[in-house]
């Protein structure tokens, strides 16, 4: 792969969190490289850093050694170029939906007419036309999500980082999130990283899944997601075959790492 196809570089990452009692090393010496254009999974046992990589991989915090780089240059702090999204949508609540979805354009100094027009129609085409002037407690768990994951594009950042984004909505807006997030990476050849504790999910949205051990944090194996899974839309990747042969055998290898008990 050429090195201008690398997205995400990460290199002997190591995590060491220091409390007034204790140092605990959370991460040890990982490396892993996201190509453009690729949706990667984090798997893993809860406390195996998967929150910590990606505050990592976003430069909001610096690690305790190694190198990483967004797009070929060092991360050395936050970056409009990631955008980042998380299972709480974090609303303001005093702000009208479209004021709450453009709050990144805001910030990064970026709004004027012509991205306020797109927003709109970001929210159209989100099936949210006419919540414009409504606010946060006016909306469902999912319409809110949506608004969270517009706020998030709105800034067209080239890596997404999704942190647990469906783990607080119901089955059905769940799924419906997940097509409506696989389509616009795919059309925008952006690149993800998700992490999830839901393996149907973490197999139907990505192209590779990347099993985490903890205690600490380290890839335990990898697994390169089928075509014909990856080609369909995510509702529909769930009934192709070699699905479930896949599903089984992340339990297995999530089982052996200690983390059966969170994982979905
Ligand atoms: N700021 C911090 N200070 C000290 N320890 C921390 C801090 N943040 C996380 N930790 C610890 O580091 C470990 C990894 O946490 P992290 O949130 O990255 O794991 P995770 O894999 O995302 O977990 P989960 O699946 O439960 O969300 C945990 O043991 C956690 O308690």
């Amino acid at each position: 792969m050429p090195e201008s196809e690398t997205v995400i570089r990460l290199e002997g990452i190591s995590q060491v969190y220091v409390s007034e009692r204790e140092a605990s090393l959370v991460i040890e010496n990982l490396s892993l490289h996201v190509n453009q254009g690729e949706f990667v999974s984090l798997v893993g046992p809860s406390g195996c850093g998967k929150t910590t990589l990606l505050s990592i991989i976003a430069g909001l915090l610096t690690p305790t050694a190694g190198e990483v780089s967004v797009k070929g240059r060092l991360v050395e702090g936050p970056s409009s170029q990631v955008g980042y999204m998380l299972q709480q949508d974090y609303l303001f609540p005093w702000r009208t939906i479209l004021d709450n979805a453009l709050i990144g354009l805001e910030l990064t100094g970026r709004l004027d007419d012509r991205s306020r027009i797109r927003t709109r129609e970001l929210l159209a085409d989100m099936g949210l036309a006419g919540t414009e002037n409504q606010y946060p407690s006016e909306l469902s768990g999912g319409m809110r999500q949506r608004v969270a994951l517009i706020r998030t594009l709105a800034t067209d950042p080239g890596l997404l980082l999704l942190d647990e984004p469906f783990s607080a909505l119901d089955y059905q807006t769940k799924l419906q999130l997940e097509d409506l997030v696989s389509d616009i990476l795919k059309d925008s050849g952006k690149t993800a990283v998700l992490v999830t504790h839901d393996l149907s999910e973490a197999i139907a949205v990505s192209d590779r899944i990347i099993v985490l051990d903890r205690n600490p944090g380290r890839i335990r194996k990898e697994f390169v997601v089928p075509a014909s899974i990856r080609e369909a839309q995510p509702f529909f990747a769930r009934e192709q075959e070699g699905f479930n042969e896949l599903f089984q055998a992340l339990w297995s290898e999530l089982e052996q790492s200690g983390g059966g008990e969170n994982i979905e």
